[in-house]
């Protein structure tokens, strides 16, 4: 079996990139990281323990990025300091100071298993893998706000072109300010090729309409669960098509993509996706899906 490469967001999750929040979180205080009064380590370590046995569950395979006690709350998120791709991973460059240490950890867990390295962005450019988004395996959408600039979707599709991939950039709103986390995935989550659960208020409209050219249906998020879940009801992830996992207590978003034909699980992450503005796809990062 082929062990790496991915350029969609819903083939069956073979392999994928996770870290504890037991040995990133333990020491976090919620005001340096803009982590919500919810924010408990210990709470969040056991939900992200329960996260793990449904992806592995699934069948993924689950490489640990590190267990050093390094402090990186945030480098749970494995989703955006590095992308992966069919021909091999992009070490990213984040948007924000006190993550920028770890795409070199993302570089040394890639150098280990043995997986090439296609690119890396550099700064002045900035590209979180929460803001790309395989509309399919030739389009990448890119979320220009304030974790990706243009600088870092400029050096992304110098990359990507030569591999026949067309790199889209789309600004995003401010939302809830700089301090704050909107990706471009904090208002689509993709369920299947044809399929994907929407926030449609704060999508870009030009990239809505890319959707709906592209012919892919769309599911949409009760409004007062995304508001009420600070965005996290709509961050769910598939791992395969129409298999879903989603942050428990959203009831109409998770009936609505049922209606929709999906498998639902869920699984409980108040102090750890609620709390840190993260969901199930920010916290693995698919390192082969086929
Ligand atoms: N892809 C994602 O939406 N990642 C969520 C990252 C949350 C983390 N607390 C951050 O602010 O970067």
């Amino acid at each position: 079996m082929k062990a790496y490469g991915s350029q969609s967001m819903a083939a069956p999750l073979r392999r994928v990139l996770m870290r504890s929040a037991a040995s990133a979180m333990p020491r976090a205080r919620a005001s340096e990281w803009h982590y919500g009064p919810g924010f408990e380590a210990g709470k969040a370590a056991l939900q992200h323990e329960e996260l793990a046995k449904l992806v592995a569950a699934s069948g993924a395979e689950i490489e640990w990025l590190t267990d050093a006690d390094d402090g990186l709350a945030d480098s749970v998120f494995t989703h955006d300091p590095s992308l992966m791709t069919d021909h091999g991973a992009i070490v990213l460059s984040m948007g924000k100071v006190l993550r920028e240490p770890e795409p070199a950890l993302h570089a040394a867990a890639y150098r280990r298993m043995g997986i090439p390295v296609l690119g890396s962005i550099e700064a002045p450019g900035q590209v979180e893998g929460g803001d790309c988004v395989w509309v399919d395996a030739k389009t990448l959408a890119v979320g220009r706000g304030v974790r990706t600039n243009e600088a870092g979707i400029r050096q992304l599709a110098g990359l990507l072109e030569p591999k026949g991939v067309s790199v889209l950039g789309f600004d995003l709103p401010l939302w809830q300010g700089e301090e704050a986390c909107l990706h471009l995935q904090s208002v689509i989550s993709p369920l299947a090729d044809d399929l994907a659960l929407v926030h449609a208020p704060l999508l870009p409209a030009a990239f809505y309409q890319l959707l709906r050219q592209r012919g892919i249906a769309l599911v949409h998020g009760d409004a007062d669960e995304f508001a009420a879940s600070n965005g996290l009801s709509l961050n769910v992830l598939a791992t395969a098509p129409r298999q879903v996992i989603a942050v428990a207590g959203f009831p109409k978003t998770a009936a609505a993509m049922r209606a929709a034909g999906c498998a639902v699980q869920t699984f409980e992450a108040d102090a750890l996706c609620i709390a840190c503005e993260g969901g199930p796809t920010c916290l693995t990062r698919p390192i082969l899906r086929q």
